[in-house]
């Protein structure tokens, strides 16, 4: 029960209330079942006991109003008719399995789509907690093992206890000793088989959630890692790393379907028994073999058989649909947990989002930063005023806690402790994503999506809305303007490939930066920006990025020389605090800076 809950709690109102919507469908399909069944039986009958034409009064006046001539064209008018009827019936029923269909993979596409949106509407810090292999897995795996599994179960066995209702009402008017047996029969092996892999389908449905998400794991990381993987021969490893989860998820799967199909078998055997008993029973109920005796038997068998043969599915499908709850009850618990709490996150702005603006200065007010899950700091009593249009260098031993104080600055990361003051009002959670809008980044870890230079500098801008002027000036200051107009065949329209495999490292970092100048931020962030530049590149870079300075404000995370020289501020960090504020000729002549003397002499 609790596993029924959850499957129906991860749903929305509307996609339940659509579901209950398909329910008058379902039933009609089932009426078209039950009569197509119940209709063998005068059917047959007929064919027995031609004399019936005349001594029944409905079809004695069918005759008649239909002027037929003999008894055999009725015969064949009645059996057309038939077969009309169930060419309907299959016409509707093929209606109602389109709609629940499509309910169905709406139901992925729904699910999926809804776990994106919460997971884009977690906080930065969530992605430093899970692994994106499990979200993907989570949204594309499961939410399909949850509707082919569990949605498609139910909505088949309701589908066919419609028709098994109807089929048991008609079997009790046949036989209703016959049709209690029939029932017992199936409802006992079926409890059995229940009792029986009871254990064994919440075991299974653990392992293939958790077999899963390793197999995406490993094979997410063997294909990004493309060429570690090769240059360290790795290639072998990996595949046999890959083969153990996927091993075990083929095997559980295998057994999990073994599990929902087994008692069908078993069902099927008895069933066919069952009627071989029930024949010979009847028969010798109406004294022994001869003409006679088959004559009463035949039409009672057939729609006995029919009507048997249309309730097993149901049982089947109950049995299936239990089952595959509770081998699904994890996949569907994880994604009502990912779901969980979607409420309180902020929702997703639709369209561009207005800057907060900033005119005086930024300020860091005792700002410490713990990372979840760890005891110690990264960031420790900080206090810092840049004020606006300033140039500001952070310099720093690695692991010194550059990288998270920029996240901070960014609006990615909030102060654990502390607060961050924008013109001396304190940056509100709120207040997070306009300021985001007025902050350029770029980083030392590029990202850039198989798509065209134009689409990659202004990154999720839709094609009509793009800017030609500024997607030009951001690449002219980035320095690569030249090298897109003369050297690639299409220009700003050439694609550069997955994660910009197509361009060189120096290339990709500069269509990064012009990415950075594209929204015309008022404040960027360069994290080792220029490091993948030669010092020429970098010296240009830097130059055009100086004219900026004055009406931008920049700060620069580096390691060399080079790139902090220029700034006005220079803030040296060391184990997550402040421990030198300065221009940079201070900091030579204090000899604050000699590992980024020695890195440049490098
Ligand atoms: N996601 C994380 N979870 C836990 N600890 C982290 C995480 N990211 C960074 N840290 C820790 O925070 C500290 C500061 O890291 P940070 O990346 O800010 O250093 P950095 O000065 O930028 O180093 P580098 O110059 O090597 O890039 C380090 O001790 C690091 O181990």
């Amino acid at each position: 029960m609790k596993n029924l809950t959850t499957a129906i709690t991860i749903l929305t109102r509307a996609e339940l209330r659509s579901a209950v919507l398909l329910l008058p469908l379902i039933v009609l399909s089932g009426l078209f079942d039950m009569i197509g069944v119940a209709l063998v039986f005068p059917f047959l009958k007929l064919l027995s006991e031609p004399e019936l034409i005349a001594t029944n009064e409905r079809l004695s006046q069918i005759y008649e109003f239909g002027g037929f001539q003999s008894e055999d064209s009725f015969v064949v008018f009645l059996g057309m008719a038939f077969i009309g009827l169930l060419l309907v019936g299959s016409a509707f029923k093929i209606t109602a399995v389109y709609a629940a269909n499509r309910w169905l993979e709406g139901r992925v596409h729904s699910l999926s789509q809804r776990l994106l949106t919460v997971y884009l509407r977690q906080p930065y810090e969530f992605m430093l907690k899970r692994h994106s292999s499990e979200l993907v897995a989570t949204m594309l795996s499961e939410t399909g093992r949850i509707v082919s599994q569990v949605y498609r179960a139910i909505s088949e066995f309701v589908m066919s206890f419609i028709v098994l209702l109807f089929m048991l009402a008609l079997l009790f008017i046949v036989d209703a000793r016959m049709t209690l047996l029939a029932i017992g029969v199936f409802a006992g092996v079926y409890t059995v088989m229940l009792i029986v892999v009871r254990r064994t389908t919440t075991r299974l449905g653990d392992t293939i959630l958790k077999s899963n998400r390793m197999r995406h794991r490993i094979a997410w990381e063997a294909l990004a890692g493309g060429k570690q993987v090769r240059l360290l021969n790795r290639e072998s490893s990996l595949v046999n790393s890959y083969s153990v989860p996927s091993h075990e998820f083929a095997s559980a799967t295998a057994l999990s379907n073994t599990v929902r199909q087994a008692p069908r078998h078993i069902v099927e055997a008895v069933t066919i028994g069952g009627t071989v008993i029930l024949t010979l029973a009847l028969m010798m109920q109406s004294g022994g073999l001869g003409t006679h005796a088959m004559a009463a038997i035949v039409p009672m068998l057939g729609v006995f058989a029919l009507g048997v043969l249309r309730m097993m599915p149901a049982f089947q499908r109950g049995y299936n649909a239990i089952v595959s709850l509770r081998l699904s009850s994890v996949s569907a618990e994880a994604i009502q947990r990912d779901l969980a709490g979607s409420q309180t996150l902020p929702t997703l702005p639709q369209g561009a989002v207005e800057p907060l603006r900033f005119h005086q200065s930024l300020e860091l007010r005792n700002v410490s930063f713990r990372y979840p899950g760890t005891t110690v700091r990264s960031l420790k009593n900080l206090n810092l005023r840049i004020d606006s249009g300033m140039s500001v260098g952070v310099v720093g031993r690695t692991g010194a806690g550059k990288t998270t104080l920029m996240d901070l600055v960014l609006g990615l990361l909030h102060p654990t402790k502390g607060e961050i003051l924008i013109d001396g009002k304190v940056l509100d959670p709120k207040e997070q994503r306009a300021w985001r809008a007025n902050v350029g980044y770029v980083q030392q870890d590029i990202f850039l999506s198989d798509a065209s230079i134009a689409q990659n500098i202004a990154f999720g801008v839709p094609d009509d809305e793009i800017d030609r002027d500024r997607l030009v000036s951001a690449a002219r200051v980035a320095q690569i303007e030249r090298f897109i107009l003369d050297e690639l065949p299409d220009g700003f329209e050439t694609l550069v490939g997955e994660r910009g495999v197509r361009l060189s490292g120096g290339q990709r970092q500069r269509i990064s930066i012009a990415r950075a100048l594209y929204t015309e931020p008022e404040v960027i962030v360069f994290d080792e920006a220029t490091s993948a530049l030669d010092t020429n590149t970098e010296a240009l870079v830097m130059e055009e990025i100086a004219k900026l300075a004055g009406q931008r404000t920049l700060l620069m995370v580096a390691h060399r020389h080079s790139t902090v020289k220029d700034c006005d501020l220079i803030v040296t960090l060391d184990a997550g605090e402040i421990t030198r504020l300065g221009s940079y000729a201070d900091l030579v002549a204090t000899e604050a800076l000699p590992h980024l003397v020695a890195s440049n002499e490098r």
